[in-house]
């Protein structure tokens, strides 16, 4: 049974200029222990979706349940007791900024009717996994931004939750302190086995961490499924942009001998595991067929701990050995997927040139 199971549901918002449908008839079933990415553009749904998770938004129709339990079927006093098994981070951290880093992990565990010695042990524990013990006197205006989130996630964990939802955690940090901050929360997510939920709008986050993902646009889900099954076949347009959006290791993206010959040709996406085992397959593929072929891009991303490659050829359009190319790749061993013509930002390349 899932842990958190979302039925049937729609939001929406009535306001002055009119009704906003941020969801419109979602469902999604996402398992304990998973680190489950919930990702769109701007304006998707995402953050109401997420509230939706602990009823902070009601549903205007639908059902949440949450470890067995419907929430909209239960009264407030059971509500509150619920949210204590859903912790919550936010992008720009929501810290106490009068109280120190001890004072903001210990203020959930007063609330929870804590002893003071009770709370400051449990408060020194709590940021003892978090990498900050010794920073407990000092003010959030003292610390770095990954630092307070932290902090942040600190505090979250302080009620003890199976659930962690994370509205745009690192999107207010550098991608250093982004990756720092994630591996934490990977870090968390195995040791004590925390559900996670990312609400992003970066598919690098998602593929850094999470199993299982989600694709929003417009209050929908368009897509879901195994993170490293979207990552080698998005079948929407907007995985497929997000994708496109996320370089990878950028110090590795690489612009190969690009054949002027070919303009406008056919693009095919490959996807695979072993760079060593890949170059070799192209150049014989070009040997074999006498063929110009453009390499637009090529780059690794980590997806999940493993690395991937991606790269994006240019096959001459109309040639009658496209077919033929395409099934050499294919026997192989290579995953591949033609692409529509304004992939990769329409005709430019990688290098600038058209
Ligand atoms: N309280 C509200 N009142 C009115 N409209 C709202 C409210 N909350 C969200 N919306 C609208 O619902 C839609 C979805 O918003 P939401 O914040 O869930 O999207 P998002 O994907 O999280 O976007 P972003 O990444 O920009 O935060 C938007 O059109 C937004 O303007």
């Amino acid at each position: 049974m899932a842990i958190i199971q979302i039925e049937h549901v729609s939001k929406t918002f009535q306001t002055k200029d009119g009704t906003i449908d941020a969801l419109k008839d979602v469902s999604l079933n996402i398992e304990a222990g998973d680190i489950y990415g919930i990702i769109g553009m701007s304006g998707a749904g995402k953050s109401t979706l997420v509230r939706c998770i602990n009823h902070i938004e009601v549903p205007t129709s639908g059902t949440v349940v949450v470890q067995d339990r419907e929430l909209g079927g239960l009264s407030d006093k059971e509500l509150r007791k619920q949210r204590e098994h859903i912790g919550m981070i936010f992008q720009h951290f929501n810290l106490l900024m009068q109280k120190s880093v001890l004072d903001n992990v210990c203020f959930p565990l007063f609330i929870q009717g804590k002893s003071k010695a009770e709370a400051r042990k449990k408060a020194y524990e709590l940021l003892e996994i978090v990498g900050l013990r010794d920073r407990a006197k000092a003010y959030p205006s003292q610390l770095s931004g990954g630092q307070k989130q932290r902090v942040a996630i600190a505090r979250a964990l302080a009620s003890d939750p199976q659930i962690l939802l994370c509205d745009e955690a690192t999107s207010a940090l550098d991608p250093q302190t982004t990756s720092s901050i994630l591996e934490l929360l990977k870090d968390i997510n195995q040791r004590f086995g925390i559900t996670i939920v990312v609400i992003t709008h970066q598919m690098a986050v998602v593929r850094e961490i999470c199993n299982q993902v989600a694709i929003m646009k417009d209050g929908q889900v368009v897509e879901h499924g195994r993170t490293i099954d979207i990552f080698n076949h998005p079948k929407s347009e907007v995985a497929r942009e997000l994708l496109q959006k996320d370089e990878g290791n950028a110090t590795e993206l690489k612009t190969l001998k690009t054949a002027d010959r070919i303009k406008n040709g056919t693009r095919i996406r490959i996807v695979y595991t072993e760079n060593s085992a890949f170059e070799p397959v192209i150049a014989n593929m070009i040997l074999t067929f006498k063929e110009p072929v453009n390499i637009l891009k090529a780059a690794t991303k980590n997806v999940g701990g493993v690395a991937k490659g991606e790269m994006i050829l240019e096959l001459p359009k109309g040639s009658t050995n496209v077919a033929a190319m395409e099934k050499y790749l294919k026997e192989r061993g290579l995953e591949l997927e033609e692409l529509s013509d304004n992939v990769n930002g329409g005709e430019e390349h990688v290098d600038g040139t058209n």
